[in-house]
């Protein structure tokens, strides 16, 4: 199986295109004004008006606003939300927007049960931050905790090209999210870096 890519955090228009010419599947903008990869809703439009059809933008969200939230899907036009934080499942489904539910893999106990609360989710975003903490640490979970999941699981927390194919091996998850582990600082992201990642992938995936 193809394992599906989405690299997260971008902020420049060149790291953007270098993503697209590599064949990744999904761009993440962070609209979380607290990260270090935040985008301003007007430069993060004029980005994803470099999206060619089947890529997707996706808008991540921590604990936001609904104006906000409405204000950058007004601007942006994700295909997809990612609400990271503590977000329930009323509020992600109130924006009437196909969205990915983060679980907070460090101090969830029971990931399972924490998903089949998010009947509306397309799918869940595992990630290694801890309930009410931001993610995009670079810092990786124990693989092994991952459930079975009634709809597709984004495996995310602290990938790179040295690890992503042992994390495929074991999780066989529906997509990878990478974010510092293709950078050369916050929001800004390294050619050489992206390249690896995914040809890392597509090996693991032969
Ligand atoms: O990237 C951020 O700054 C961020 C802020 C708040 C919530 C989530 C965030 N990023 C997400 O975390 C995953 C994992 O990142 P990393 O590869 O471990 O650095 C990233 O892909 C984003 O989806």
């Amino acid at each position: 199986m193809t394992t599906r890519i989405k690299f997260c955090g971008l902020t420049r228009i060149e790291d953007v295109r270098a993503a697209v010419a590599l064949g990744v599947d999904a761009i993440g903008f962070v609209f979380a004004r607290r990260s270090r990869r935040f985008v301003e809703p007007g430069h993060a439009a004029a980005l994803r008006d470099a999206l060619p059809p089947f890529v997707s933008a996706v808008a991540l969200f921590m604990d936001d606003e609904p104006d906000w939230i409405e204000q950058v899907i007004g601007a942006v036009r994700p295909d997809l939300l990612q609400f990271h934080g503590e977000e329930t499942p009323p509020f992600a489904a109130r924006f009437a927007r196909p969205y990915l539910k983060a679980v907070p893999m460090a101090s969830v106990g029971d990931a399972a049960a924490y998903a089949r609360r998010y009947a509306d989710a397309r799918g869940f975003l595992l990630d290694s931050h801890a309930s009410g903490g931001a993610g995009g640490s670079g810092t990786v979970f124990d693989w092994s905790a991952v459930p079975r999941l009634p709809r597709p699981v984004v495996l995310a927390g602290g990938l790179d090209a040295g690890n992503v194919a042992q994390a495929i091996a074991q999780v066989k998850p529906y997509a990878v999210d990478v974010s510092s582990g293709i950078e050369l600082a916050p929001g800004l992201k390294d050619a050489a870096k992206m390249r690896a990642f995914v040809e890392a992938v597509r090996a693991a995936d032969r």
